[in-house]
Parts: structure tokens; C-alpha cells; sequence
């Protein structure tokens, strides 16, 4: 499992390295060390070093960077934004080292910026990384638009200027990298878009804060990687019975909108529900009839009829919504699916049936007393369910994700190509295993039906909607490019199985 440090928990990560005993100064000498590293391996010969320094601690990284490749014997030259004078305690010391081991240090001039590009054969980023508190404008964001432009292989140090480390977020303008390298554990905004996009490779440098810190720190976000939930699956037992694995429901949509349900359905059984079965209207249920061969089909009439349906209390998880249709039959047949204790997946049509009253739909699942309760809501159904959370434009994509769980009581899955799942315990994970193939027609549909599985099978809420989301995820690898929602679906078989062998 691994857990990533916001820039607030990162700093605090750091104060109690130094309360510990370990003087900041080492640390920003490690991080210095680990940048020349990655600039040395990066260059197959000795060739010019153009280091960029800020006015913090970032630069003061820099600094160290810049004093070490001179001493391997690179020519460096190191261009400081900003006064000298206001360079403070470790970095001021770092700026003292490398002037005092020969470092051409210049106050950075716009003019001549282009010509000092030209000069170098890579560029050090140390400009601003965690302390990054306001959009960059002025004289630092012409310098960095001047670094993209001469398109100069670069290292971003920590995070590349002008990304928020807690969001991802390009302040202003942004140094596009072609390699960043940061301290300790990563941060948010080197998996959320687009600082993603930005950063490049990322490698994470030990400087010396033991892990120990994090069990003080108790971070809440984390990479959506097998090890989040990994534990908590379970191949089936060599006695097992269908039964144990659970029995999914999918609630169709009409007679002309079936596609949806059956592609959560299979998806489903494929995902490792022991049973799924397809609720639909009796027009509906006739062209699922011609479709479906291992997923079991249930017509009803009415109301009345549907309720029998989820009174086997077997069918022990539901998806409702996908192409299910928006308006009030679907807000009842929610509330239906809601009134009991089977975990739900609400996705598609039952969240944008809410979109005029949100709190309705909240309080349902608020006085549900057991099964859990998932949301797979992309940015527009967000905004619709969300929409003062949605406008908070400041706000990093989990937290606006931990704020919708804490509001509705519901595991909030926000898609994307940064997909996170977020609980109203502050749980947060972002996934980076998704495929771009994947913003395909149904492919939602297909997710639903997986993580529907996983809660059939027992998995708590959080970790099912986790494992439903890479496992979504390395379908698409398997199925690859050019993949269309079907082609997800035989090849959940291969994830499974290399889940089931991975434990073995
Ligand atoms: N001892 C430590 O705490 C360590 C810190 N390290 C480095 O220190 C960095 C964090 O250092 P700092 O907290 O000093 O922060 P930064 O060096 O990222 O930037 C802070 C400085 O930039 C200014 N600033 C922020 N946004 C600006 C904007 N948009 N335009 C102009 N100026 C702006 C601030 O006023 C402040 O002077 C990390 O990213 C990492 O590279 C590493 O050396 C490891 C050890
Ligand atoms: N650019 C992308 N990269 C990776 N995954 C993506 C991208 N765009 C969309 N996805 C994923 O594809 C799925 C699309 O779901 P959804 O928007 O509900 O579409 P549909 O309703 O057509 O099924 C989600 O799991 C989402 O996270
Ligand atoms: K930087």
C-alpha cells in the first residue's frame, strides 16, 4: 500500500525528521544528492547544467544539485530568481556551499534566459515545489514559459513549478518535465491530472525521514494500487458454494435501452459474483432473453412484483441506474433498492434522477442500517448531485470526493482519468492504472457491474470500490487499444486469475 503526503503532511513529515535530531540541512543535501543522481544518469556525457533556483527551500535543493555536478565535474551554472538577500536558513547555507565550490551563480535575467537555455543540455526545475502558495506570475511565469518553449530536457525538483503538490493543479504556468524527482513519498498532484501530465517519470529519493513518521502522521490518501485491497479478496474456497461469492442484481433499463444492464450483468459474473441476474420490465425482459445465457433474467409488471424481487434477500447487491432512465420511476425504484440491506452501486440515470433533490437521495442512504452504499458519478453527474462542492475550484479532486462521501454517507467513486474513491471516514485513493481507451461507450456500465461484484463478495465498501476501479482498469490493459466496452468483459477473466495466482 502506498500512501501519498499532501504538502502540509510533507512539511510535517520533514519538522519531525529535524525535531528528531536530523538537521534540515542533511536533508536538503540528500535531496540535492538524489537530483545530480538523476541528472547524471540522465546525460550520457558531461555536457552544461543550466540549475534554475527559487527563493526557498526548493531552490535550496538546487543549490546542493548544482554544488555536486560541479564536483563530479559538470559544467554548471546556476540562475537564482530573485535576491541572494533573501535566501534564508538552509538554503542560504546550500547557496554558501555551492558559491564556495566555484557554482556561477547569476541573478536570473529574462533577456539572457533564452541564451543560457540554448547553452545547456539539461535543465534543473528548483523553482518553487511544496511552498507553492499562489498562481506564478510576473517574471516567474515568463521564465517558465521560456523553459517550455525551448522544449530543454528537464528535472523537475519535487514537483514541477507551478503544479500544486496537494491538487495537481497548474498555478498559472507550469514547467512541463521531462522527469521529476521528489522526496520521500510521492505527493497528490504527481497522480492527479494535470499535474500527472506535467511531472513526467517520477522517482521518489530516500533523504532520511524513516517511515516511522508516517504512523504520527496518519496519511488519508492513498494509491489506488492491489495491496489497498488486495487483503480483503478472497479466490473461492475449494468447497465453495455459488452462494458465497453473492448474487448480483442489475435493474434494467426499457425495452429499447437494455445494453447497459447486460453489460453490468456479465460483467458482474465475470467479476467474481457467484450469480447475477437482470431485473427488467416483461418488454425488456424479452430482448434480454435473446442475449443472456449465464446471467439469469427476472420480469416485473410492477411495483408490486419488483418489490418481490428484492425481498430474496440472497440477491445480496444491486447496480440501478445504467441507462435506467431519469425521473421519478427511477427515484422510486432507488429508494426500493435503497430500503434494505443489500449494498448498492448508484450510477448513471439513479444520480442524475436526484439532480433537484440531492437530499433526498442522502437521507436514503444515510438511514440504511447495513450494506454499502457506492456512487460512480463523472464530473457532470458530480455537479449535478455536488454542486457547491463541484464549484469549489480550489479544492483537490479527493477532497471534493472525501466532501461528497461525508455529505451523502455514500463511497463516492468520481471518474476520470485520475479516478478517486473517497469515504466519509476521510479514506482517499487515486487510481493510475486506467487506460484513456477506456472513455468508451458502457464502460461505465461495465464498472458498475464490477464493483457491484466485489460487494457481493464481501468486500467492505471502501475497498470494493477500489478493486472495482483497477480492476476496471486492467481490463483495459488486457483488452488494449481500440478496446470497446464488450472487449472489458472476457478479459476480466485474466485479471481474476492473476489475483487468484498473486495470493498463491
Ligand atoms: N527541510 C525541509 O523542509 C526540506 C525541504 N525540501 C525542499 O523544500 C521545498 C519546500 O520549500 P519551501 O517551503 O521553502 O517552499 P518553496 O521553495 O517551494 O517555495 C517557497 C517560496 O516561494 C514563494 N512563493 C510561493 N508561491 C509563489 C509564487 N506563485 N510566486 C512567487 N513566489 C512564490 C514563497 O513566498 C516562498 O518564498 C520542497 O519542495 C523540497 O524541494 C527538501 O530540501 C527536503 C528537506
Ligand atoms: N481519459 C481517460 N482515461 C482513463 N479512464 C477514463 C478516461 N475517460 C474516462 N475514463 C473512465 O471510463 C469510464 C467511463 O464511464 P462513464 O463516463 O460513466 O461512461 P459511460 O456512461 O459511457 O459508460 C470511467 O470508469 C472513467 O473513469
Ligand atoms: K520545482
Amino acid at each position: 500500500m502506498e500512501v501519498l503526503l499532501t504538502p502540509e503532511e510533507m512539511s510535517e513529515a520533514d519538522q519531525r525528521t529535524i525535531r528528531g535530531g536530523t538537521p534540515g540541512i542533511e536533508l536538503m543535501d540528500e535531496a540535492g544528492r538524489a537530483v545530480a543522481d538523476t541528472c547524471a544518469r540522465m546525460m550520457d556525457h558531461v555536457a552544461q547544467v543550466l540549475v534554475l533556483a527559487g527563493p526557498g527551500n526548493n531552490g535550496g535543493d538546487g543549490f546542493v544539485a548544482a554544488r555536486i555536478l560541479k564536483k563530479r565535474g559538470y559544467p554548471v551554472r546556476l540562475l537564482l530568481l530573485g535576491e541572494a538577500s533573501r535566501l534564508k536558513g538552509d538554503a542560504a547555507t546550500a547557496r554558501d556551499d555551492a558559491a564556495n565550490a566555484g557554482v556561477p551563480i547569476e541573478r536570473l535575467n529574462l533577456a539572457k534566459l533564452p541564451e543560457r537555455l540554448k547553452e545547456a543540455r539539461l535543465v534543473v526545475d528548483a523553482l518553487f515545489g511544496a511552498g507553492l502558495d499562489r498562481p506564478l506570475e510576473g517574471d516567474a511565469a515568463q521564465v517558465v514559459h521560456l523553459v517550455n518553449e525551448r522544449r530543454a530536457k528537464t528535472i523537475a525538483v519535487d514537483l514541477p513549478s507551478g503544479v500544486s503538490g496537494g491538487s495537481g493543479a497548474v498555478l498559472g504556468e507550469a514547467i512541463r518535465a521531462t522527469r521529476t524527482v521528489t522526496f520521500f513519498r510521492r505527493k497528490p498532484g504527481h497522480l492527479l491530472f494535470p499535474g500527472r501530465e506535467l511531472c513526467g517519470g517520477v522517482s521518489v529519493a530516500d533523504i532520511g525521514i524513516s517511515a516511522d513518521v508516517l504512523e504520527e502522521i496518519r496519511p488519508r490518501t492513498f494509491v489506488n494500487d492491489r495491496e489497498l485491497w488486495r487483503p480483503h479478496w478472497n479466490p473461492p474456497t475449494v468447497t465453495g458454494h455459488k452462494y458465497d461469492r453473492g448474487h448480483a442484481l442489475i435493474v434494467s433499463g426499457p425495452a429499447v435501452r437494455t445494453g447497459a444492464a447486460r453489460l453490468a450483468a456479465v460483467a458482474a459474473l465475470r467479476a467474481g459474483a457467484g450469480l447475477s441476474t437482470v431485473a427488467a420490465s416483461p418488454s425488456a425482459a424479452s430482448v434480454h432473453a435473446a442475449h443472456l445465457t449465464a446471467v439469469m433474467l427476472k420480469a416485473y409488471k410492477d411495483e408490486e412484483q419488483f418489490a418481490a424481487i428484492l425481498a430474496d434477500r440472497r440477491l445480496n447487491s444491486v447496480v440501478i441506474g445504467p441507462a435506467a432512465g431519469v425521473g421519478e420511476e427511477t427515484r422510486r425504484r432507488v429508494a426500493m433498492c435503497l430500503d434494505g440491506e443489500r449494498a448498492v452501486v448508484l450510477d448513471a440515470d439513479a444520480l442524475t434522477s436526484f439532480a433537484e433533490e440531492p437530499e433526498a437521495l442522502f437521507a436514503s442512504i444515510r438511514n440504511k442500517t447495513s450494506g454499502g452504499v457506492v456512487m460512480t458519478p463523472h464530473d457532470g453527474e458530480f455537479a449535478r448531485l455536488f454542486p457547491d462542492i463541484a464549484a469549489q475550484a480550489s479544492m483537490s479532486k479527493p477532497d471534493r470526493a472525501r466532501e461528497a462521501a461525508r455529505l451523502s454517507g455514500a463511497v463516492i467513486v468520481l471518474k476520470g482519468a485520475d479516478t478517486v474513491i473517497a469515504s466519509a471516514d476521510g479514506r482517499a485513493a487515486i487510481t493510475e492504472n486506467a487506460s484513456p481507451w477506456l472513455a468508451t461507450a458502457g464502460s461505465g456500465d461495465v464498472l458498475a457491474g464490477i464493483v457491484c461484484a466485489m460487494m457481493a463478495q464481501g468486500l467492505p465498501v471502501f475497498e470494493a470500490a477500489c478493486a472495482g476501479v483497477w480492476i476496471h482498469g486492467q481490463a483495459a490493459k488486457k483488452a488494449g487499444p481500440g478496446l470497446i466496452s464488450e472487449d472489458l468483459l472476457p478479459v476480466l477473466k485474466d485479471v481474476i486469475a492473476e489475483l487468484a495466482e498473486d495470493r498463491a
